[in-house]
């Protein structure tokens, strides 16, 4: 599907979006709510990811198909690995094929799981059969993803020992490891994380408890850009979110006052709006901790005239398309002045913006939702527009509430 979008009529937004759950905290807790049945969750989050998740949650044999959810892949394969009497084929999209899990099924392996690569060394498929594991250290790599750690931390309660990592190297994306630890205490299950090493309890059952997901930050992101590129005096509320997130992405109220974009907690809204012209010529900031909003901070300083350096991106290029690629190619058709390397990404002030460019997504749900906002600038095209299902089916409904000409 290709989707033409045009400038607003006006390019002042008042508009109010309600966002569904978090995707990492839906599929984190729909994991937990499979060890654990008396756990309930309120605003799952409606994405392809979450679906697929619950689905591969509920096979005990067979091919479970994830598609394109990382998450989903990486929870699921520890998962099974530790369910005794479960025998599956765990596997996902082409791309899923090419994103690495040899960190994840070595950890695993050395725990004593049965995991089989069915085609290439170090990549889904996999074949697991599931066993009773009772060792309980395990030391692996936290540099390339941190999907794995919350693997296994999420598991590790249900293991008779429970679980102790030694994580080696520079940690990566570490308020997700954060998240999911919060979420275990949420639960009443003990864990500690002190220097590189992390330790998680057994737990056999917990207490009845209902956890409710705060919508997620990254899709805010979207809105955030939106209101960067409208008009001063702009507002968008967004529902439901709190000043206290466990998702690292909401970061984004301080990236974007340098966008002139200032964010207010209401009870459980949020309200974005536009109160000032950017602050700087260029921003800097290290996104180590926030990836998935990478994409979304490059096309809004693109789309203000500002140059920015863009750092710690490492893990930008294992992702659902090597990103870096994809933002260098499409930001450069656009006319951007635009350089990447394996982990930053430079662009350099520049004002014009070419017209009417076919975007090409690349099977990467965060290339159409970024680029969607360049719209209050000029009309283009976002070709492959459905891939937004990934994290965000509602969100070409949700562009056109704020007043993008979508069509
Ligand atoms: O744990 C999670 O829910 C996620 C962790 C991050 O991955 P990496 O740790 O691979 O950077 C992030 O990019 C992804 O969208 C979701
Ligand atoms: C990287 C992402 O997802 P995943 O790794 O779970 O496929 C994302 O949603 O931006």
């Amino acid at each position: 599907m290709k989707l033409h979008l045009s400038q607003p009529v006006s390019n002042h937004i008042n508009s109010t979006i309600r966002i569904t759950g978090s995707k990492s905290e839906s599929n984190r807790i729909l994991l937990l709510k499979a060890l654990y049945p008396n756990v309930s969750i309120e605003n799952t989050s409606n994405s392809d990811d979450a679906q697929v998740m619950e689905k591969g949650l509920k096979i005990s044999n067979g091919v479970v198909d994830i598609h394109h959810a990382g998450t989903a892949m990486r929870f699921l394969t520890a998962y099974f690995a530790t369910q005794e009497g479960k025998e599956v084929v765990l596997t996902g999209s082409q791309r899923m094929t090419e994103r690495p899990i040899g960190v994840l099924v070595e950890a695993l392996r050395s725990l004593g799981a049965e995991i089989t690569y069915v085609n290439n060394e170090g990549f889904p498929p996999l074949k697991i059969t599931g066993k009773k594991i009772t060792q309980s250290k395990v030391s692996l790599p936290a540099d390339i993803s941190s999907q794995y750690i919350s693997a296994l931390l999420l598991n590790a309660s249900s293991l008779e020992n429970g679980l102790e990592l030694e994580l080696v190297g520079k940690i990566t994306s570490v308020p997700y490891i954060k998240m999911t630890l919060a979420l275990l205490s949420q639960l009443q299950i003990e864990n500690t994380f002190e220097g590189n090493t992390i330790k998680v309890y057994p737990k056999k059952d917990v207490k009845a408890n209902t956890l409710v997901v705060e919508s997620d930050w990254s899709s805010a992101s979207y809105f955030y850009s939106s209101i960067a590129l409208a008009d001063l005096g702009s507002q968008i509320i967004l529902s439901s979110y709190k000043e206290n997130s466990l998702q690292g992405d909401s970061v984004l109220s301080e990236i974007y006052k340098s966008f002139g974009v200032e964010t207010i907690f209401n009870e459980n809204k949020v309200v974005l709006k536009k109160i000032s012209t950017p602050k700087l010529n260029k921003l800097v900031w290290d996104l180590a901790n926030a990836p998935d909003i990478a994409q979304t901070i490059a096309v809004t300083c693109f789309g203000l005239g500002m140059g920015c350096y863009l750092t710690g991106l490492h893990t930008l290029k294992i992702k659902e398309t090597d990103r870096l690629e994809a933002l260098n190619t499409e930001l450069t058709k656009l006319g951007a002045a635009i350089s990447v390397t394996d982990k930053t990404l430079t662009i350099a002030p520049t004002m014009a913006i070419n017209k009417d460019i076919a975007i090409d997504t690349y099977n990467d749900h965060r290339m159409a939702m970024a680029f969607a906002p360049l719209a209050f600038k000029t009309s283009l095209i976002i070709n492959d527009a459905e891939v937004v299902s990934k994290s965000y089916p509602d969100f070409w409904t949700d562009m056109k509430t704020i007043g993008i000409g979508v069509v």
